[in-house]
């Protein structure tokens, strides 16, 4: 895919900083923008000890690790993404704040033929599509937590992508980032969470009744279905505001009890007890 070679990543967060770490791997020029010069330190931190990290465990050599390193650079300043041939939105599942991010983006960036992605779990692509000029050239492209690890990428075309975006946008995911594509059509939930959230909700429900503890519900899963991590765990790694926002959003598109957000997981993000993230969630993190 010699037509995308830089790439613009929004949002340093844990998901951003994972996409931007895989494309900067393969081989791409990568630019990272948050919102703030704090925010970006952190950024730059998450993705300097990620590197670090799969260097000292033999993933990588020290040369591979500063060759990546030098083709990630960082900014505040959205307007920098002008040369950009593919931007990928990774910021906080918020409509208004993504929707107003693809507006900038349809704005600033000039090439002509930019794809304009979103990691969007849940927020319909349609909506993005149409605040941009470029319908045709927006999509969904949803990594998995975490992004170096999980070989899975969904592609979600909104009504309006064109098939040109599509596929090149699966030519990238999989020629150039090592990554397995599945399509999904643009509905709350696409592949993986319309199956996944409701099957942690059942686990949160089950904990709130007391029926089993959290480390017997975990056990439950990982040593009876050989998953790499129980339910409760796996909520605190993707993030418990994520799970009741994706929730939430499956909830207002389909009315089905299923997807309805358990009370104690509104209580504990109402309690800032966001999972790994915040050092608190069904298990303590220190
Ligand atoms: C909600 C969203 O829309 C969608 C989602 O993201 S849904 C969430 C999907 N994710 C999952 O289901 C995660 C399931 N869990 C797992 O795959 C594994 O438990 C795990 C990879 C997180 C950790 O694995 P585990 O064996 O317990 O720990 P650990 O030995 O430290 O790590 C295993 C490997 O992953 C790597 N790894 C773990 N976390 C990593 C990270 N954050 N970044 C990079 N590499 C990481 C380790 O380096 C190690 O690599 P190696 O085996 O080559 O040395």
């Amino acid at each position: 895919m010699a037509d995308i070679a830089r790439v613009g990543v929004v949002g340093c967060g844990q998901m951003g900083a994972g996409i931007a770490e895989v494309c900067a791997r393969s081989g791409l020029e990568v630019m990272v923008a948050e919102t703030t010069g704090e925010a970006l330190e952190i950024g730059r931190t998450r993705l300097h000890n990620s590197l670090s990290k799969a260097a000292e465990r033999g993933k990588i050599t020290a040369e591979e690790r500063d060759e990546t390193l030098a083709r990630l650079s960082f900014t505040t300043d959205l307007g920098e993404f002008a040369d950009r041939d593919l931007v990928i939105e990774a910021v906080v599942e918020n409509e208004q704040v993504k929707t107003e991010i693809f507006q900038v983006l349809d704005q600033v960036v000039t090439r002509q033929d930019a794809i304009l992605a979103s990691n969007t779990s849940s927020i319909p692509l349609v909506k993005l599509a149409v605040a941009t000029s470029r319908p045709d050239q927006v999509i969904g492209i949803h990594f998995f937590n975490p992004a170096p690890v999980q070989k899975l990428v969904e592609l979600i075309p909104a009504l309006t992508t064109s098939d040109e975006t599509v596929k090149r946008s699966e030519a990238l995911v999989q020629d150039v980032l090592g990554k397995h594509p599945i399509r999904a059509q643009d509905r709350s939930g696409f592949v993986v969470n319309a199956l996944l959230i409701p099957y942690l909700l059942s686990a949160i429900r089950m904990f709130e009744s007391g029926i089993a503890s959290r480390e017997d519900i975990d056990n439950g899963m990982e040593l009876g279905c050989a998953h790499p991590m129980g339910p409760l765990k796996l909520s605190d790694l993707i993030g418990l505001d994520t799970v009741a926002s994706v929730a939430d959003s499956m909830y207002a598109e389909f009315k089905e009890p299923l997807y309805a957000a358990p009370p104690l997981l509104q209580r504990m993000v109402d309690a800032g007890r966001l999972g790994r993230k915040t050092g608190s969630g069904f298990y303590p993190y220190s």
